[in-house]
């Protein structure tokens, strides 16, 4: 019986569960592709480093040792950046291997030019570990969503984030220790400024709105503001008036361009995101026909990319288009300009004897921070003006937690 031979690109947290899988799901591998998936070849760095890998594995930091192998059928790779990753996936193409990557940064900024090097060579590529760790959410998009008209996408897309405001909160840890213990679950970047600025985020936005809308909006239009600045006391704050912070994505189409923000923002308990909690992500789409549905699960780590990863294998094996069905219809949607439309915040350092036709106050948290109606404009003059020191948009609707709330909570 022939076999699949893999190559694996790296062998810290992705690739080593990727390993690990496909020899623990070895018979699920075979019974579902037909034939024995085999693990030939692993690129890393240092070659110094003790590795857990069978012995009859070529293992070396030289590339062109796997390209010389011969046969190579799928490359999987879970490297770090743009470079050198994109000239060894682009080799890998060229030798007529399936490729798969982890490597969102890559791909957000190299996606389209692989994609037309993969239809010129007929090989597959997946990308399902880009976004959101283990939750399917591009097959789903991509195999379910193919007549309903796409409104919005929303999503927690980056776990390390998650799971600090999660530590922040429940354990009233540090924002410093929480970063590390992610750092220690494998779940960061290896700069971890790509989690906390939103980096991350905003590069798997990109890859979900060439999905969902096929297109992405100008890069530099985008609002991508990170965690760092989300205080253990703006959380209690929040808490108080029973909103959290979420580190969410959005996308959506009007009728002329893609709107997409990655930013900090608060939910109440109505909302989707409300419990997503730790390394958790989700990903809300709401379409015309079917409404809104909402996928959560874990959004990093070693099992659950490599879940994404290993899903993978088999659509590149079944060697299915590269670009199949990319887009998608979607619903052009006649919002409010931008600015105009009045939203509910978090407002820090804003005198409680600060009045203004525009402003509704809704409910004080503490003598520094409350709940008010306003348009972002009047937001931005605020801070502007120095007024006011931060403030977040609430998403949904707000409501007071208890009425033992509503004592503590001054609903004006
Ligand atoms: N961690 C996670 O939960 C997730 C990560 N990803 C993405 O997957 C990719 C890998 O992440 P992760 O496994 O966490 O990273 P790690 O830092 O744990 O592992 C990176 C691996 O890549 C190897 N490597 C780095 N540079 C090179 C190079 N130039 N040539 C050969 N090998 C190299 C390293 O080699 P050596 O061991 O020798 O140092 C190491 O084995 C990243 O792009 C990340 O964004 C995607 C989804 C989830
Ligand atoms: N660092 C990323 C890993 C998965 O993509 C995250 O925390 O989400």
């Amino acid at each position: 019986m022939s076999v699949i031979k893999v190559a694996i690109l790296g062998f810290g947290t992705v690739g080593e569960g990727v390993y690990k899988t496909i020899q623990s799901h070895a018979e699920e591998l075979e019974r579902v592709l037909g034939r024995k998936v085999e693990v030939a070849a692993i690129l890393i760095k240092n070659k110094q480093k003790k590795r857990n890998i069978n012995e009859d594995v070529l293992i070396t930091s030289d590339f062109n040792e796997i390209l010389s192998l011969p046969q190579l059928d799928v490359v999987v790779e879970a490297i770090v950046g743009k470079e050198p990753t994109l000239t060894l996936l682009k080799q890998a193409i060229q030798r007529g291997s399936h490729i798969i990557t982890a490597n969102k940064e890559m791909f957000a900024h190299h996606g389209n030019e692989l994609f037309e090097l993969a239809e010129r060579h007929k090989v597959s590529i997946g990308f399902e570990a880009t976004v959101a760790g283990g939750i399917p959410v591009i097959q789903t998009l991509r195999q379910l969503l193919n007549v309903n008209r796409v409104h919005t996408v929303q999503g927690i897309l980056n776990g390390t984030s998650n799971f600090i405001l999660t530590e922040m909160r429940e354990k009233k840890q540090s924002f410093a220790d929480a970063l590390s213990l992610a750092q220690k679950k494998g779940y960061a970047e290896v700069d971890p400024t790509n989690d906390v600025e939103g980096f991350d985020a905003f590069y798997k936005t990109m890859i979900l709105s060439r999905i969902a809308f096929g297109e992405e909006p100008n890069w530099q239009d985008v609002e991508r503001v990170g965690i760092s600045s989300i205080t253990s006391e703006l959380i209690e704050t929040a808490e108080k008036l029973g909103l959290r912070f979420k580190h969410i994505a959005s996308i959506n189409k009007t009728c002329s361009h893609i709107n997409a923000a990655v930013k900090p923002v608060l939910v109440g308990k109505s909302h989707p995101f409300y419990s997503v909690e730790g390394v958790e992500n989700a990903v809300n789409v709401h379409s015309d026909i079917v409404g809104r549905i909402t996928l959560q699960g874990p959004g990093a780590g070693m099992f659950p990319t490599a879940s994404a990863v290993i899903e993978d294998l088999v659509y590149v094996c079944q060697n299915q288009p590269s670009n199949k069905n990319f887009t998608i219809t979607t619903a052009e949607n006649n919002e409010v300009k931008k600015g105009n439309k009045i939203e509910l915040w978090l407002i820090q350092g804003l005198s409680k004897n600060y009045h203004h036709p525009l402003i509704t106050w809704v409910a004080q948290a503490t003598d520094e921070a409350a709940v008010i109606q306003a348009t972002r404009e009047e937001i931005e003059e605020l801070l502007i003006q120095q007024k006011a020191t931060c403030c977040f948009p609430i998403l949904g609707e707000y409501e007071p937690e208890s009425k033992n709330q509503e004592e503590t909570v001054a609903i004006l």
